[in-house]
């Protein structure tokens, strides 16, 4: 902390009080009082917080008729509405914290189905380039930006289709049964129509390095055929483990009992990849997850793309779905804006059984490294056809909220199944269940912390998040307001995963819809200028008016935008404060 106690970090608090909930002389000694305010300078304490007594206000509304007030709302605050029913409704520490990404396809196109998941919790709405036209990608994204303008914060993802080898075509319109012993031919031979007992393959070279005797694996065990002969570019094979081909079933080669790893195979990003991301680029997008990377030099020649395109507000997202990006983990979350866990394809690479402990180890390196991490598929699929879900996916919804994930996404459940509403609220309850478990046990364990920055002033910034997450734990704290432009320090009070909710006010729209993905942020647009202070009152008045926090309640605010006149150290605060 030499750094930061070489600055200036105040905490104060004017007196309202009521009821003395908490002496911070016994609390912490780095804080000190002058007169009705709490400082904190160097080391040195001076005196005691008093706060004033918390009520919850009640809102019972229908979603209609919610619906049809908001019609109305002025985005002055750029406030999500499900955000603030849901501090009116819970309190700020009933907040989820935990971000939903929901999938959408031909059962949640419809403007009300889209309303719906808004409702129901969606921070981003992910379109998955592999499926359906551009026309019909545009007409989403129009439909979710005409929701924003009514005072939700939906967030949009493009998901790249990538050029794993999959099979275009099996002979059946839909799933077709596999016999054990009947004989097969893998072609990338193009032609109309479907042949009996005939695959298809995505890409021309997906044969090529695949030998007599190896074998090969259909969507990580729905079926499973050994290679009998090569003819040509085409594999005649024999099924040896019956089961089903899908449409658009992944295909893994196996030998000797290890994945045949393909270095010459297509690049991550295709041709359709590319006009995919155009297209995304001109509608805005807020975030793209690129399929398929193997390295971190994919990233950031997406990264550097997008710079050049002068879209550097669009986010990257990596996907982690193939054995060569475990190999590479670390260079690929650091080149990344965030990541994805995309367990569907991962497990078509590495045996099922390892999915769990992967999926650990990412979402711990991602905080570690600060990026944001979704966990993603199959969390609730077995909704795509029933209203209600397993108890084993509740478990493993609850494993990954345990685990920190920044978020949660929908795949089937909200793309094709009849419950995709439900499925988020299962989400939702699942999820607020495991957060408030969770939030004990994170009291009881300060979490590991990685430095992260190394500059002298991405250090302070590091150390004053992590002693603002400390305090707020401590001290109990309402909420944490942060004056952010670009969302740094945001994510990185984020990363503590404190107890109360995180309020972001940017005057930067990219970064509002960026921090969508963040565990427990809040982001709210305001105008902000160089001067601190008057940001930090503008930013209470604004709250205050639109009854986010009221009389008494125990705010701390954290700071990051430079003063223009005063000096470089002296930029950055927390400060304490109890609403009068
Ligand atoms: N835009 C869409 N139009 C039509 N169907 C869609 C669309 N998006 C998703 N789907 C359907 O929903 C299912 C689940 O979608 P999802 O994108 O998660 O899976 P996927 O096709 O296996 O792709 P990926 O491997 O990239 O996740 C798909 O198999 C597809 O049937
Ligand atoms: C989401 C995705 O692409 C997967 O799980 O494979």
């Amino acid at each position: 902390m030499a750094e930061v106690s070489a600055m200036m970090i105040r905490a104060r608090c004017n007196f309202v009080a009521k009821t003395s909930v908490l002496d911070v002389k016994r609390s912490d000694s780095r804080l000190s009082v002058i007169g009705r305010t709490v400082w904190c300078d160097r080391g040195r304490m001076k005196g005691r917080v008093v706060t004033g007594v918390k009520a919850t206000m009640q809102v019972d509304l229908e979603d209609d008729e919610r619906l049809k007030r908001l019609d109305g709302l002025e985005a002055t605050l750029g406030l999500d509405v499900v955000a603030e029913r849901e501090l009116k409704e819970k309190g700020f520490l009933g907040m989820r914290k935990t971000k939903f990404v929901c999938t959408i396809g031909p059962a949640c196109c419809a403007t009300e189905d889209l309303e719906k998941l808004a409702l129901e919790g969606m921070n981003i709405a992910r379109l998955n380039m592999c499926h359906n036209t551009k026309e019909w990608h545009y007409g989403v994204i129009r439909k979710i930006k005409k929701l924003n303008e009514k005072g939700f914060c939906i967030s949009v993802m493009i998901d790249t289709e990538g050029s794993q080898i999959h099979v275009v075509d099996h002979g059946a319109p839909s799933s077709v049964k596999v016999e054990d012993g009947s004989n097969w031919l893998f072609t990338a031979e193009k032609f109309e129509g479907s042949r009996p007992f005939t695959v298809q393959a995505s890409y021309g070279g997906f044969s090529e390095g695949i030998q007599v005797g190896d074998s090969i694996v259909i969507d990580g065990g729905m079926a499973s055929f050994e290679v009998m002969e090569k003819i040509g570019n085409d594999l005649s094979c024999k099924c040896t483990d019956p089961g089903l081909f899908l449409p658009r079933a992944k295909c893994s080669f196996w030998r000797d009992g290890r994945l045949v790893v393909r270095k010459h195979e297509s690049p991550t990003l295709s041709s359709k990849d590319w006009s995919d991301i155009e297209f995304g680029i001109s509608e805005g997008v807020d975030f793209i997850a690129l399929s398929f990377v193997n390295s971190a030099d994919s990233v950031k020649h997406l990264k550097s793309y997008l710079s050049a395109k002068s879209a550097k507000s669009v986010r990257v997202l990596a996907k982690i779905e193939s054995l060569e990006s475990l190999q590479n983990l670390e260079e690929i979350i650091e080149a990344s804006d965030g990541i994805m866990v995309a367990r569907g394809d991962l497990g078509v690479e590495i045996p099922l059984e390892q999915i769990p402990a992967v999926q650990e180890e990412i979402t711990s390196v991602c905080r570690e490294l600060n990026k944001p991490v979704i966990v993603a598929s199959q969390l609730l699929e077995s909704m795509v056809e029933y209203p209600t879900p397993t108890r084993a996916e509740v478990a493993d919804v609850s494993e990954a909220v345990r685990q920190y994930a920044d978020a949660l996404m929908l795949c089937g459940e909200s793309a094709i199944g009849s419950y995709g509403q439900k499925a988020l609220s299962v989400l939702q309850i699942a999820s607020s269940r495991m957060e408030l478990w969770s939030r004990e046990e994170n009291r009881k364990h300060f979490l590991p912390q990685h430095q992260l920055g190394v500059s002298l002033h991405d250090r302070i910034a590091e150390e004053i998040c992590n002693s603002a997450a400390e305090l707020a734990n401590k001290l109990s704290v309402d909420a944490i307001f942060v004056l952010t432009k670009q969302g740094h320090m945001a994510s990185l009070l984020s990363r503590n995963r404190p107890s109360p909710p995180i309020f972001a006010l940017t005057n930067e729209d990219s970064t509002r819809m960026a921090l969508n993905l963040q565990w427990g942020v809040f982001p709210l647009r305001i105008d902000l200028s160089d001067d601190i202070e008057a940001n930090i009152s503008r930013g209470i008045e604004l709250v205050k008016s639109k009854g986010l926090v009221k009389q008494g309640d125990f705010v701390l605010m954290v700071s990051e935008i430079s003063p223009a006149r005063a000096a470089s150290m002296a930029s950055q605060s927390i400060q304490l404060k109890s609403i009068v």
